[in-house]
């Protein structure tokens, strides 16, 4: 079982259009919903997969009672706590080659209790998720809605450490700073984030895997870096690989990075070893790329996706 955790929830809006031309009107030739939220991605994800995952979320308003239904009919568990604000609608503006531009809410503005219903709702559902020793994973996914304290994660990682659990987190920024000092087992930056947490530019694969062994060093088990077109990388005490997989019609990007998630910790609930784990995660990274809006692939999907593994990567590789 995989318990997620989103503390900023959405439906995200999807709409395609010929080409983005800003100041103009554009009119959209489709648009599709669906539910949001890394977290609540890395469960849909990992459900679709036919996974064991419940996701733990805020919800409230029209959007919060629309994201409960969307999650219902993709038959994705979740257990949600009234807040009184509204969950957020994010847009994604989509264009033929893949480019898409994504315009986020900043979500609900949190009460100290409503966010202490939402540790309180994801330790209870880790512990009671039916393993000897509870949930597999707790991973902690997204940004932080306003009201939310910087050290929402930090404190998660904390408590599920406390209780002898396994927690992974995915965020940006300072939430994601403070979580990282709390020493995660694992993270998921991109490269963006990566190098804001080491604060400085990493151009090559090298510099890459450097940035991820110096926070290995600060006690992070794995670091697992999603890289865009250029795959991941992933880096243990023990390990480096590189796995990267090439796609020939990308329709969009949105939730990528949280179906590589998703994969990574399926591969590692189930017995794989890291680098085999990483394969899993840049397989379903790159199949999510080939959907529409922020769909998340099936096994059928997964069809086609070829991944290449290197455990000894090109470090002077330079990333686009
Ligand atoms: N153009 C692409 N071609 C092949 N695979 C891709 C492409 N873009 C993304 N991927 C796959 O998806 C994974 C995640 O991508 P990315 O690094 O963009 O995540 P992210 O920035 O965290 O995304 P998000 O925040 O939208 O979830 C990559 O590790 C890779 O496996
Ligand atoms: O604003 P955040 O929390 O950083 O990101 C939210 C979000 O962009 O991330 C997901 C894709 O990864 C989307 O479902 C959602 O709209």
């Amino acid at each position: 079982m995989i318990v997620t955790l989103t503390p900023n929830p959405s439906i995200d809006r999807a709409v395609l259009i010929d080409a983005l031309r800003r100041g103009e009107v554009h009119r959209a030739s489709s648009s599709r919903i669906d539910p949001g939220g890394k977290g609540v991605n890395v469960s849909r994800a990992l459900a679709a997969q036919g996974g064991s995952t419940v996701a733990v979320l805020p919800s409230g308003g029209p959007e919060g009672h629309l994201l409960e239904e969307l999650l219902d009919a993709a038959g994705v568990a979740y257990a949600s706590v009234p807040v009184r604000g509204s969950v957020r609608m994010n847009i994604s503006v989509l264009e033929p080659d893949g480019t898409t531009t994504k315009l986020n809410e900043p979500g609900p503005d949190l009460s100290a209790d409503e966010v202490e219903a939402l540790l309180a709702t994801t330790l209870e559902r880790a512990a009671g998720a039916g393993a000897a020793r509870g949930a597999e994973w707790v991973v902690g996914c997204g940004s932080l809605p306003p009201g939310a304290p910087t050290e929402l994660y930090a404190v998660l990682v904390s408590r599920v450490r406390e209780r002898g659990g396994r927690v992974a987190i995915d965020s940006s920024g300072a939430p994601f700073a403070a979580a990282v000092a709390a020493k995660p087992h694992l993270i998921k930056p991109n490269h963006e984030e990566l190098a804001e947490l080491v604060d400085h530019e990493l151009p090559t694969l090298g510099d890459v895997r450097d940035a991820a062994r110096e926070l290995v060093r600060s006690g992070i088990d794995v670091v697992a870096v999603s890289l865009g077109g250029d795959g991941a990388l992933l880096v243990t005490a023990d390990e480096c690989a590189h796995a990267r997989a090439t796609i020939t019609a990308p329709q969009s990007t949105v939730g990528a990075g949280d179906c590589m998630l998703a994969g990574l910790l399926h591969g590692l609930s189930t017995g794989l070893d890291p680098a085999d784990a990483l394969m899993t995660g840049v397989t379903w990274g790159a199949a999510a790329v080939t959907l529409p809006g922020s769909r998340v692939p099936t096994p059928d999907d997964l069809d086609g996706i070829r991944a290449v593994l290197s455990r000894e990567p090109d470090l002077d590789r330079v990333l686009s």
